[in-house]
């Protein structure tokens, strides 16, 4: 609704700009610690650890198809065509056939037989597999086998988790779409917000601008005296060390920086607004919040602690009358607005800036490394997915030689397409110089399982796959991993990789592991040491960017017109800023709103283009009326008559009414 009262009208448009926030809600959930099972008996024989390690070569597998790697089945034809048959689905199948059985009276080697007969179809015995591994758990250590055969029950069942999810959807190609919301829902929130945040960001509106005169005894006419707006508090974005997570951003995601104080008499300038600081983690990247799901446009990274950055700069401070004094206009009754800080909503993603990242089967033992290599405690326990959250460490080896390790969430079978957890983190490995592989010895086929997570990996990303890496057999303190240690090792070694083996729960081949993991970053660093060598990265270009936008030059306008509600609409970044700092609450501005109108040819142009008497025209958040003539206003209009326009046609202003009222 349009109003007509002046008076009204200027009150609005000075407290007219209303902006509308998103709302974002995060909930916060209680990370509950897990039970801590005890370590499986360990071996009494010891094992020779290799203490020749090389750096490992390129290692790339054939094959297309994900397949489930803890509990594949033994295979003895090429591994590279069952990675093209294996199904999620069938195992899924196999497990329930063979849990049917299981309540009734059947015994073991009835259940046994009947799975056999029934994967002669699939080629796979998958039940025949899960039977293997209780009985041979079973052998070693009963109890502790009972809690592992009631996890992956449940799962099976569809209550827990993980597995039986990527089962689902793997179903029909048409509710894909559906599928991945729901696994993106099914995420814990603390998991999402780990690495990721949305947050909104404005700087703070220049103080405003006032009028006054100087009125001292003995000085009756002391000219005017009304002092400037501060500038708005800058908006910036600060890498600390000592964050190494998005979490922060799930409990506040709005960074607002002070507005400049408004000028006062005796040529007093208002104060700047206070700053604002947006800490973020090193190697945050930054982007402009996209449309409709889109990514936005790439703005910065940053990497390194200390790097700041200034994304907006704050509004300029309005002008006071004392700034408008002239020859020709000696008591100026004119002030500016304070400039609107710009605003804006920003993605943030984190990639973690870690030197090695350790990757592996879930329970391999990633985490026990970890914790044996570094001051880093993470979670440690005998079930898989212990650990949600990437941990980093940190190893230093010499006065001023430390790297970064990073402890990634098990990688699951379809980890690449996102089932599990592996996918939502693996990509925090890309910054990494090299990965640390970890077996777990004792699972049944460890060689198949570093195969699946190989192909896990290459099949997420080409580039990470070809990072050099180290392979750790894991768990060599335990009789199973020490029986299978030389096949695997052949294996390996047939292949051209050469593994280590150790006990991370007895700090045994640790520190030649990560001694080999460090000689491979340095490696690294060697090769690259041109590039390391940066130009210093100059941040300040999205602050550069949102002060071109804003110093457009006033004279670049588009005019779109409405032929069906007569209204013209003029567009102009310029012109815009220049309405918004207008202050309608004293008399002179008015009329030098009509001389830039005129001297930006904005009325010779509308003129042009066909305006008439009654028409709305539009200017960022004003809307006018346009008059022919000053006589064709009503008698409570006010009618402003441009010293440069004579007898043609003008835009009267009326300060009728601010969009968003
Ligand atoms: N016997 C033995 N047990 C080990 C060894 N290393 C780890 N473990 C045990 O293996 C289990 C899993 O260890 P974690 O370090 O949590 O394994 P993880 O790979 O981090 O597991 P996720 O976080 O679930 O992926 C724990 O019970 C450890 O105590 C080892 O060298 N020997
Ligand atoms: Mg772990």
């Amino acid at each position: 609704m349009l109003k007509t009262s002046i008076e009204t009208q200027k009150m609005a448009s000075v407290s007219s700009l209303s902006l509308c926030f998103l709302s974002a809600h995060a909930q916060a959930r209680s990370n509950k610690p897990r039970k801590q099972l005890a370590p499986k008996k360990p071996n009494p024989e010891k094992f020779n650890s290799i203490t020749t390690p090389r750096p490992q070569s390129i290692f790339s597998l054939s094959g297309g198809q994900a397949t489930t790697y803890t509990r594949l089945p033994p295979r003895d034809d090429d591994f590279s065509d069952s990675f093209a048959e294996i199904k999620l689905s069938d195992l899924a199948a196999s497990m329930q056939k063979q849990k049917k059985p299981s309540s009734g009276s059947k015994d073991k080697t009835e259940d046994n037989a009947e799975i056999v007969s029934d994967e002669e179809d699939s080629g796979f015995d998958y039940g025949k597999f899960e039977l293997y591994e209780v009985s041979s758990d079973d052998e070693i250590d009963g109890d502790e086998f009972e809690e592992d055969e009631l996890i992956f029950e449940n799962k099976g069942e569809d209550e827990s988790g993980f597995e039986y999810k990527g089962e689902e959807d793997e179903g029909e190609g048409e509710g894909e779409e559906e599928d991945e919301r729901e696994k993106e829902k099914g995420v814990p929130a603390v998991m999402r917000c780990f690495d990721r945040a949305k947050i909104y960001v404005r700087s703070g509106d220049g103080g405003n601008g006032v009028v006054a005169f100087r009125r001292e005894k003995f000085v009756p006419f002391g000219g005017p005296s009304g002092g400037d707006g501060g500038r708005g508090g800058n908006v910036y974005m600060e890498v600390v060390s000592s964050m190494n997570s998005l979490l922060p951003f799930r409990n506040s995601i709005h960074f607002r920086a002070e507005r400049g104080s408004h000028g006062q008499g005796s040529k007093m300038n208002g104060a700047k607004g206070e700053d604002v600081v947006v800490k973020v983690p090193p190697g945050t990247v930054v982007r402009a919040a996209g449309k409709d799901g889109a990514p936005g446009d790439f703005l910065l990274e940053l990497l390194h602690p200390g790097d700041r950055a200034l994304l907006l700069p704050g509004g300029r401070g309005g002008r006071g009358n004392a700034s408008f004094k002239s020859g020709a206009n000696k008591v100026p009754r004119i002030a500016e607005n304070g400039e609107e800080g710009p605003e804006m909503w920003l993605e943030l993603e984190l990639k973690l800036v870690a030197d090695i990242g350790i990757v592996g089967a879930p329970n391999a033992g990633k985490s026990t490394f970890l914790s044996v290599i570094s001051a880093a405690q993470p979670n440690i326990a005998n079930y898989p997915f212990t650990t949600l959250l990437p941990n980093l460490g940190v190893v230093s080896f010499d006065y001023d030689a430390s790297i970064v390790v990073a402890d990634l969430p098990g990688l699951l079978e379809g980890a690449h397409r996102g089932f599990g957890l592996g996918h939502e983190f693996l990509r925090h490995t890309e910054r990494c110089s090299a990965l640390v592989h970890i077996v777990d010895g004792s699972s049944p086929q460890p060689d198949y399982e570093f195969d699946a997570v190989r192909l896990e990996i290459e099949m997420f990303s080409p580039e990470l796959a070809e990072k050099p890496f180290i392979v750790a057999y894991n768990k060599m303190d335990l009789p199973e991993a020490f029986e299978k240690w030389e096949s695997f090792k052949e294996k390996l070694l047939s292949i051209g990789i050469e593994p280590f083996c150790i006990s991370a729960i007895n700090r045994e081949g640790t520190r030649e592991l990560i001694n080999a993991a460090y000689e491979l970053v340095r490696q690294g660093i060697e090769d690259s040491k041109d590039e390391i060598w940066r130009d210093p990265v100059e941040f300040s270009h999205v602050a550069e960017m949102v002060k071109k936008q804003r110093t457009a030059p006033i004279d670049e306008f588009e005019i779109s017109h409405d032929s069906a509600s007569d209204t013209w609409r003029i567009e102009g970044a310029g012109l815009q800023r220049f309405v918004q700092m207008t202050n309608w609450k004293y008399m002179d501005s008015d009329r030098r709103f009509q001389h830039v109108l005129e001297a930006c040819r904005v009325n010779k142009t509308l003129i042009k283009r066909g305006v008439k008497e009654g028409d709305t025209v539009i200017i960022g958040e004003m809307e006018m009326i346009w008059h022919d003539s000053p006589t064709s206003s009503g008698p409570n209009r006010k009618c402003l008559t441009s010293p440069m326009v004579t007898d043609q046609k003008q835009l009267f202003l009326y300060t009728l009414m601010v969009q968003g009222y």
